[in-house]
């Protein structure tokens, strides 16, 4: 691995599987000692393309879980910029409208950047840029109860779109497009977001690089 550029973790895994508390557990407890200038976290999800010019009901049947809804040329094309030393603007994503939002996020680089998403290893393109690859391998039966319980609070979503969305496409892309790429993680971590030694483990990894520095 290069010392100068960023060092790029991914954390990919089916959909509430566990990847945003993995990454966000991870990088609050090394803000502390690494700063705002020292680790960031990325989400796939940001990289959903627009659907601005489609009507709302027309919105709600986009698969969101193939490849093809993720604008990944762009987020491969950030990743290049931040690992040259330049600055990006993030897109911002709304689950609520189903599209992206007129604002961004400006981040510049850091020496450790968390990237998670669903379709991560989807892209050879994408892949051959992580330096670290992460699959979060949880129960599908587990993540459908934490989607439903997460979606209703957090993405204003009734009990019966949940599960519609579930069967026609969530599932099936899960096994095509998610599951089959397993076998690129460096390391695969059971139990979601809360499993303590998987957690401790990426956290001595991130501080030796940057002590590598
Ligand atoms: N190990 C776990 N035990 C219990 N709840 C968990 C665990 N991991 C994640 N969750 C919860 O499940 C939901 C989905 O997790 P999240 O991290 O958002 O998944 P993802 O980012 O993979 O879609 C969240 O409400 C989260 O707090
Ligand atoms: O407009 C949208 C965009 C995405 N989704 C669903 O989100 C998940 C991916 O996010 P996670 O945080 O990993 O769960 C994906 O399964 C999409 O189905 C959506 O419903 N609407």
């Amino acid at each position: 691995m290069q010392t100068n550029k960023p060092t790029i973790i991914a954390i990919t895994g089916a959909s509430a599987s566990g990847k945003s508390l993995y990454a966000k557990t991870i990088f609050d407890e090394l803000l502390p000692e690494l700063g705002p200038n020292g680790i960031a976290i990325i989400k796939e999800d940001s990289y959903y393309k627009s659907q601005s010019h489609l009507a709302m009901a027309d919105r709600v049947k986009t698969n969101y879980d193939h490849p093809s809804a993720y604008e990944h040329s762009l987020l491969a094309q950030h990743l290049s910029e931040l690992c040259q030393g330049n600055s990006v603007d993030i897109p911002t994503y709304c689950y609520k409208t189903h599209t992206r939002l007129a604002e961004t996020i400006h981040l510049s680089p850091t020496p450790i950047i968390l990237l998670e998403g669903i379709l991560l290893f989807s892209s050879s393109e994408l892949r051959n840029k992580f330096d670290i690859k992460i699959y979060i391998d949880t129960p599908l039966d587990i993540c459908l109860v934490r989607r439903i319980n997460r979606d209703t609070v957090e993405r204003s979503r009734s009990v019966e779109s949940i599960a519609e969305q579930y069967l026609t496409t969530v599932r099936p892309m899960y096994y095509q497009h998610i599951e089959p790429n397993k076998l690129y993680a460096d390391i695969v971590v059971t139990r979601g977001g809360k499993n303590r030694m998987a957690i401790e483990m990426l956290k001595a990894k991130i501080r030796q690089l940057m002590h590598g520095r």
